[in-house]
Protein backbone atom coordinates (compact mmCIF):
# COMPACT_ATOMS: atom_id res chain seq x y z
CA UNK A 1 0.00 0.00 0.00
CA UNK A 2 1.24 3.70 -0.55
CA UNK A 3 2.15 6.08 1.82
CA UNK A 4 -0.92 8.01 0.34
CA UNK A 5 -2.91 5.40 0.88
CA UNK A 6 -1.87 5.24 4.66
CA UNK A 7 -2.95 8.64 4.86
CA UNK A 8 -6.32 8.71 3.29
CA UNK A 9 -7.55 5.39 4.28
CA UNK A 10 -11.02 4.78 4.82
CA UNK A 11 -10.30 3.43 8.25
CA UNK A 12 -7.15 4.97 9.98
CA UNK A 13 -5.79 3.32 13.03
CA UNK A 14 -2.96 5.07 15.06
CA UNK A 15 -1.13 3.73 18.01
CA UNK A 16 -3.51 1.99 20.13
CA UNK A 17 -3.07 1.16 23.52
CA UNK A 18 -5.61 -0.81 25.70
CA UNK A 19 -4.87 -2.33 29.41
CA UNK A 20 -8.00 -3.54 31.51
CA UNK A 21 -6.64 -2.80 35.05
CA UNK A 22 -2.91 -4.32 35.14
CA UNK A 23 -3.14 -5.97 32.06
CA UNK A 24 -1.75 -4.59 29.06
CA UNK A 25 -3.55 -6.03 26.18
CA UNK A 26 -2.93 -3.56 22.95
CA UNK A 27 0.49 -2.75 22.71
CA UNK A 28 0.41 -0.11 19.88
CA UNK A 29 -1.24 -0.84 17.18
CA UNK A 30 -1.59 0.91 13.74
CA UNK A 31 -2.10 0.46 10.06
CA UNK A 32 -4.89 2.10 7.63
CA UNK A 33 -7.79 0.15 5.83
CA UNK A 34 -8.47 1.71 2.19
CA UNK A 35 -11.64 2.14 0.97
CA UNK A 36 -13.20 -0.98 -0.46
CA UNK A 37 -9.91 -2.74 0.54
CA UNK A 38 -10.82 -6.05 2.53
CA UNK A 39 -8.09 -6.61 5.72
CA UNK A 40 -8.55 -9.93 7.93
CA UNK A 41 -6.31 -9.49 11.09
CA UNK A 42 -4.99 -12.88 12.63
CA UNK A 43 -3.58 -13.59 16.07
CA UNK A 44 -3.09 -16.38 18.31
CA UNK A 45 -5.73 -17.01 21.37
CA UNK A 46 -6.36 -14.21 23.62
CA UNK A 47 -4.21 -12.08 22.16
CA UNK A 48 -6.44 -8.91 22.19
CA UNK A 49 -8.69 -9.24 19.04
CA UNK A 50 -11.85 -8.88 19.94
CA UNK A 51 -10.75 -5.69 22.49
CA UNK A 52 -8.95 -4.67 19.24
CA UNK A 53 -12.25 -4.92 16.89
CA UNK A 54 -14.10 -3.20 19.74
CA UNK A 55 -12.14 -0.20 19.96
CA UNK A 56 -11.73 0.04 15.81
CA UNK A 57 -15.06 -0.02 15.66
CA UNK A 58 -16.16 2.41 18.24
CA UNK A 59 -17.48 0.24 20.98
CA UNK A 60 -14.66 0.91 23.24
CA UNK A 61 -12.38 3.51 24.16
CA UNK A 62 -8.04 3.06 24.24
CA UNK A 63 -6.36 4.22 26.09
CA UNK A 64 -3.89 5.90 23.68
CA UNK A 65 -4.05 5.90 20.02
CA UNK A 66 -6.90 7.16 17.89
CA UNK A 67 -9.42 5.20 15.17
CA UNK A 68 -10.54 7.77 12.03
CA UNK A 69 -13.37 6.98 9.73
CA UNK A 70 -12.91 9.51 6.64
CA UNK A 71 -10.57 11.73 8.38
CA UNK A 72 -12.72 12.10 11.32
CA UNK A 73 -11.94 10.79 15.15
CA UNK A 74 -14.34 8.36 16.63
CA UNK A 75 -16.18 9.08 19.79
CA UNK A 76 -18.31 6.32 19.96
CA UNK A 77 -19.87 3.73 17.05
CA UNK A 78 -19.70 4.63 13.63
CA UNK A 79 -23.01 5.11 11.97
CA UNK A 80 -21.11 4.20 8.59
CA UNK A 81 -20.19 0.65 10.05
CA UNK A 82 -21.87 -2.73 11.12
CA UNK A 83 -20.75 -5.15 12.92
CA UNK A 84 -21.33 -9.20 12.26
CA UNK A 85 -20.13 -11.44 15.19
CA UNK A 86 -20.20 -14.89 16.10
CA UNK A 87 -22.77 -14.27 18.69
CA UNK A 88 -25.30 -13.31 16.28
CA UNK A 89 -28.03 -10.42 16.71
CA UNK A 90 -31.46 -11.79 15.01
CA UNK A 91 -34.25 -10.70 17.13
CA UNK A 92 -35.98 -13.91 18.06
CA UNK A 93 -39.43 -12.32 18.08
CA UNK A 94 -39.09 -10.64 14.55
CA UNK A 95 -39.72 -12.63 11.15
CA UNK A 96 -36.98 -12.36 8.84
CA UNK A 97 -37.93 -9.56 6.93
CA UNK A 98 -38.94 -7.67 10.34
CA UNK A 99 -35.43 -8.38 11.05
CA UNK A 100 -34.18 -6.85 8.09
CA UNK A 101 -36.39 -3.65 8.36
CA UNK A 102 -35.41 -3.23 11.91
CA UNK A 103 -32.59 -1.46 10.35
CA UNK A 104 -34.07 1.07 8.41
CA UNK A 105 -34.73 3.97 9.91
CA UNK A 106 -36.94 6.70 8.80
CA UNK A 107 -34.30 9.10 9.10
CA UNK A 108 -31.28 7.52 7.26
CA UNK A 109 -33.13 5.26 4.82
CA UNK A 110 -36.55 7.00 4.34
CA UNK A 111 -38.97 5.02 2.20
CA UNK A 112 -42.69 3.97 2.81
CA UNK A 113 -43.33 0.58 4.77
CA UNK A 114 -44.16 -1.17 1.54
CA UNK A 115 -40.30 0.16 0.21
CA UNK A 116 -38.45 -1.32 3.21
CA UNK A 117 -40.40 -4.14 2.73
CA UNK A 118 -39.60 -4.39 -0.32
CA UNK A 119 -35.77 -3.94 -0.03
CA UNK A 120 -35.49 -6.31 3.36
CA UNK A 121 -37.07 -9.39 0.52
CA UNK A 122 -34.59 -8.30 -2.27
CA UNK A 123 -31.64 -8.52 0.63
CA UNK A 124 -33.34 -12.02 1.84
CA UNK A 125 -33.01 -13.27 -1.77
CA UNK A 126 -29.44 -12.08 -2.26
CA UNK A 127 -28.80 -15.11 0.76
CA UNK A 128 -30.79 -17.30 -0.29
CA UNK A 129 -34.01 -16.83 2.31
CA UNK A 130 -36.44 -16.11 -0.37
CA UNK A 131 -39.48 -17.79 0.74
CA UNK A 132 -38.54 -17.48 4.21
CA UNK A 133 -39.12 -13.90 4.71
CA UNK A 134 -42.38 -14.67 6.85
CA UNK A 135 -40.50 -17.50 9.02
CA UNK A 136 -39.30 -16.47 12.73
CA UNK A 137 -35.67 -17.70 13.79
CA UNK A 138 -36.24 -20.59 16.01
CA UNK A 139 -37.41 -21.91 12.34
CA UNK A 140 -34.15 -21.62 10.83
CA UNK A 141 -31.09 -23.39 11.06
CA UNK A 142 -28.08 -21.60 11.80
CA UNK A 143 -26.37 -21.78 8.68
CA UNK A 144 -29.99 -19.46 7.51
CA UNK A 145 -29.45 -17.50 10.74
CA UNK A 146 -26.18 -16.50 9.90
CA UNK A 147 -27.74 -15.37 6.59
CA UNK A 148 -30.29 -13.19 8.07
CA UNK A 149 -27.58 -11.70 9.79
CA UNK A 150 -25.54 -10.52 6.71
CA UNK A 151 -28.18 -9.80 4.89
CA UNK A 152 -29.58 -7.73 8.04
CA UNK A 153 -26.26 -5.94 7.70
CA UNK A 154 -26.52 -5.44 4.10
CA UNK A 155 -29.34 -3.72 3.69
CA UNK A 156 -28.79 -0.93 5.65
CA UNK A 157 -25.65 -0.52 3.30
CA UNK A 158 -23.05 0.23 5.21
CA UNK A 159 -19.92 1.18 4.09
CA UNK A 160 -17.73 -0.66 6.49
CA UNK A 161 -18.43 -4.36 7.51
CA UNK A 162 -16.53 -5.26 10.43
CA UNK A 163 -16.57 -8.79 11.00
CA UNK A 164 -15.57 -11.03 14.75
CA UNK A 165 -15.24 -14.42 13.77
CA UNK A 166 -18.61 -14.03 12.25
CA UNK A 167 -19.01 -17.76 11.02
CA UNK A 168 -16.75 -19.71 13.69
CA UNK A 169 -20.29 -20.73 15.39
CA UNK A 170 -20.90 -22.70 12.02
CA UNK A 171 -19.98 -26.53 11.24
CA UNK A 172 -16.89 -26.27 8.73
CA UNK A 173 -19.33 -26.68 5.23
CA UNK A 174 -21.81 -23.92 6.24
CA UNK A 175 -18.28 -21.69 7.35
CA UNK A 176 -16.91 -22.24 3.38
CA UNK A 177 -20.47 -21.47 2.16
CA UNK A 178 -20.49 -18.56 3.94
CA UNK A 179 -17.11 -17.11 3.01
CA UNK A 180 -18.16 -17.74 -1.15
CA UNK A 181 -21.91 -16.56 0.29
CA UNK A 182 -20.11 -12.94 1.53
CA UNK A 183 -17.54 -12.34 -1.39
CA UNK A 184 -20.11 -12.73 -3.55
CA UNK A 185 -21.95 -10.17 -2.46
CA UNK A 186 -19.27 -8.18 -1.72
CA UNK A 187 -18.16 -8.71 -5.37
CA UNK A 188 -21.66 -7.08 -6.27
CA UNK A 189 -21.81 -4.46 -3.39
CA UNK A 190 -17.73 -3.08 -2.51
CA UNK A 191 -17.77 -2.53 1.03
CA UNK A 192 -14.62 -2.06 2.95
CA UNK A 193 -14.11 -4.89 5.51
CA UNK A 194 -11.78 -5.89 8.36
CA UNK A 195 -12.32 -9.07 9.75
CA UNK A 196 -10.97 -11.02 12.72
CA UNK A 197 -9.99 -14.59 12.45
CA UNK A 198 -8.04 -16.93 13.90
CA UNK A 199 -8.54 -19.18 10.66
CA UNK A 200 -5.08 -18.24 8.46
CA UNK A 201 -7.39 -20.30 5.50
CA UNK A 202 -10.28 -18.02 6.26
CA UNK A 203 -8.46 -14.78 6.03
CA UNK A 204 -6.24 -16.43 2.50
CA UNK A 205 -9.48 -17.04 1.16
CA UNK A 206 -11.19 -13.87 1.48
CA UNK A 207 -8.71 -11.14 1.93
CA UNK A 208 -6.74 -8.76 -0.22
CA UNK A 209 -4.40 -7.92 3.43
CA UNK A 210 -3.42 -10.06 6.24
CA UNK A 211 -2.36 -8.33 9.16
CA UNK A 212 -0.35 -10.68 11.93
CA UNK A 213 -1.05 -9.92 15.65
CA UNK A 214 1.60 -10.95 17.97
CA UNK A 215 0.63 -12.70 21.42
CA UNK A 216 -0.62 -10.44 24.32
CA UNK A 217 0.28 -7.44 24.55
CA UNK A 218 -0.66 -7.65 20.94
CA UNK A 219 1.30 -5.78 18.26
CA UNK A 220 1.51 -6.09 14.45
CA UNK A 221 3.79 -8.59 13.82
CA UNK A 222 3.58 -8.69 10.23
CA UNK A 223 1.54 -7.96 6.71
CA UNK A 224 1.06 -9.95 4.09
CA UNK A 225 -0.02 -8.81 0.43
CA UNK A 226 -3.24 -11.82 -0.74
CA UNK A 227 -2.33 -11.27 -4.80
CA UNK A 228 -4.17 -14.15 -5.57
CA UNK A 229 -7.33 -14.18 -8.21
CA UNK A 230 -10.43 -15.40 -7.17
CA UNK A 231 -12.62 -17.76 -6.62
CA UNK A 232 -9.19 -18.84 -4.41
CA UNK A 233 -7.97 -22.36 -4.24
CA UNK A 234 -6.51 -22.88 -0.73
CA UNK A 235 -4.90 -26.08 -1.85
CA UNK A 236 -2.95 -23.86 -4.57
CA UNK A 237 1.19 -23.84 -4.20
CA UNK A 238 0.92 -19.86 -3.56
CA UNK A 239 -1.85 -20.03 -1.07
CA UNK A 240 0.31 -22.64 0.46
CA UNK A 241 3.25 -20.50 0.72
CA UNK A 242 1.15 -18.18 2.42
CA UNK A 243 -0.50 -20.28 4.79
CA UNK A 244 3.27 -21.85 5.98
CA UNK A 245 4.94 -18.14 6.25
CA UNK A 246 1.52 -16.52 8.52
CA UNK A 247 1.59 -20.34 10.53
CA UNK A 248 5.46 -19.17 11.11
CA UNK A 249 4.96 -15.78 12.50
CA UNK A 250 2.23 -17.34 14.31
CA UNK A 251 5.00 -19.86 15.84
CA UNK A 252 2.77 -22.60 14.60
N1 LIG B 1 -13.73 -6.04 29.57
C1 LIG B 1 -12.62 -6.67 29.97
N2 LIG B 1 -12.18 -6.59 31.22
C2 LIG B 1 -11.05 -7.20 31.62
N3 LIG B 1 -10.27 -7.96 30.82
C3 LIG B 1 -10.68 -8.10 29.56
C4 LIG B 1 -11.87 -7.48 29.05
N4 LIG B 1 -11.99 -7.80 27.71
C5 LIG B 1 -10.95 -8.58 27.44
N5 LIG B 1 -10.16 -8.77 28.51
C6 LIG B 1 -8.90 -9.54 28.55
O1 LIG B 1 -8.10 -9.09 27.49
C7 LIG B 1 -7.40 -10.16 26.87
C8 LIG B 1 -7.71 -10.18 25.39
O2 LIG B 1 -9.07 -10.54 25.17
P1 LIG B 1 -9.73 -10.55 23.73
O3 LIG B 1 -11.09 -11.13 23.87
O4 LIG B 1 -9.60 -9.21 23.12
O5 LIG B 1 -8.76 -11.55 22.95
P2 LIG B 1 -9.02 -12.39 21.61
O6 LIG B 1 -7.72 -12.40 20.89
O7 LIG B 1 -10.20 -11.85 20.90
O8 LIG B 1 -9.35 -13.80 22.24
P3 LIG B 1 -9.86 -15.15 21.53
O9 LIG B 1 -8.77 -15.57 20.58
O10 LIG B 1 -10.00 -16.10 22.67
O11 LIG B 1 -11.15 -14.81 20.86
C9 LIG B 1 -7.84 -11.43 27.60
O12 LIG B 1 -6.85 -11.75 28.53
C10 LIG B 1 -9.13 -11.02 28.29
O13 LIG B 1 -9.29 -11.72 29.50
Amino acid sequence: MSDKKNQDGKIVVKDLRKSFAALPVIDGVGFSVAEGEFVAIVGPSGCGKSTLMNIIAGFERPDAGQVLVDGRELTGPSPKGIVISQHGSVFPWLTVQQNLMFGLTDAVHGGTAEEKAALADHYAAMVGLKGFESAYPHELSGGMLKRVEIARAFVVKPEILYMDEPFSALDALMNLRMRNELLRILAEERHTVLLITHDVEEAIYMADRILVLSARPTAIQSSFEVDLPHPRRLSSPEAQALREAILKELGL
